[in-house]
């Protein structure tokens, strides 16, 4: 029985200013999907492991599932695959967690079939995992876990993705604080209007932030992290946020903000070295409000998804 398995990464998105445009992937952490073709036509999702029992097995929940068959529906073609799943990521952080599954499980999938599709065009098919993950078919998980490195969603109609430069030595603390916050309840709270006034700071910020990017120029990457769409909003979901802003920047962080959908935050610095020191700021503030909190540092996963093994 041929097999692939492949690797994809966790994901940093909206990087606060850029809601459903922008996002990165991270080194850190990820998760693993081995795809088996079988005799037989039709998905079986076989074994889930590090997921606590918490997942779905049906083919139409499951996000590895649910990606393969948009995939063979394009190509209306009805192979059969079993699907062997190892979550790296914890659910429901705003890491990418459903992202990540849906995106390994489509470079895997793909192999196996003999790589019909460039990776780019994997793209909608683990939108609509998304989609059914999580009630929108947003693109600024799938969209970096796939391809690494910064990437901008200019549009999704028709679906226009564009890789960033990263500059050399920028770094990203994750903190994620112990509970948990799905992305469909963190988008409920968002409103359906922007006033002028908040569209102007935020489309200033996301063309500072791609400038400074470019431009290798951190300190205007730092005052680009501002959010006045969605962070007002969902910061009343993570308790500490607030606190948590100002001491990470007292700590030496360049700027923060909430990773995708939250609850975890990121921090980016220059280089490595203000990380303890962001962690341990981190740590302070939950340890008053009696949480625990988990903390990772990465460079900027430039890479993205790739396969780990084929027999
Ligand atoms: N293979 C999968 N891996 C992770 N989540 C999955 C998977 N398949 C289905 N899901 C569903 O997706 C939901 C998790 O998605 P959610 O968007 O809330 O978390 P997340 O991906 O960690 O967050 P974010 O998108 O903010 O980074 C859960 O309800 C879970 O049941
Ligand atoms: N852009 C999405 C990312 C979810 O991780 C949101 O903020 O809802």
């Amino acid at each position: 029985m041929r097999s692939v398995k492949a690797f994809a990464p966790a994901t940093v998105a909206n990087v606060s200013c850029g809601f459903d445009i922008l996002g990165f992937a991270i080194d850190a952490m990820g998760d693993e999907v081995e795809v088996r073709l079988k005799d037989e036509p039709g998905l079986v999702v076989v074994s889930i492991k590090g997921d606590q029992g918490r997942l779905p097995y049906e083919v139409e929940k499951n996000t590895c599932a649910v990606a393969i068959q948009a995939m063979l529906d394009e190509l209306g073609q009805d192979v059969g695959m079993e699907i062997y799943l190892k979550k790296g990521l914890p659910l429901g952080s705003g890491m990418g967690s459903s992202a990540a599954s849906a995106v390994a499980a489509l470079v895997a999938a793909n192999r196996l079939l003999g790589e019909p599709f460039e990776k780019k065009a994997l793209l909608p098919f683990a939108m609509a995992a998304e989609k059914v993950a999580c009630g929108a078919g947003h693109a600024d998980n799938v969209a970096p876990s796939l391809l690494g490195g910064f990437v901008l969603i200019r549009d999704y109609h028709p679906l226009d993705v564009i890789k960033l430069h990263v500059p050399e030595g920028l770094h990203c603390t994750l903190l994620h604080p112990h509970f948990e916050l799905k992305t469909s309840d963190s988008r409920s709270v968002l409103r359906d209007n922007v006033s002028l006034k908040h569209s102007t700071i935020q489309s200033g910020n996301v063309a500072g932030l791609i400038a400074g990017l470019f431009q290798e120029d951190f300190e205007l990457i730092g005052r680009s992290l501002r959010d006045v769409i969605a962070e007002p909003y969902r910061a009343t979901l993570i308790p500490g946020f607030y606190e948590t802003k100002e001491a990470l920047k007292s700590a030496g962080a360049l700027g923060m903000g909430i990773s995708g959908s939250g609850p975890t935050m990121f921090a980016l610095s220059k280089g490595e070295e203000k990380s303890p020191a962001i962690i341990q700021a981190a740590e302070q503030v939950y340890e008053a409000i009696g949480l625990g909190v988990d903390a990772y540092h990465s460079a900027v996963n430039t890479r993205g998804a790739y396969v780990i093994e084929e027999k």
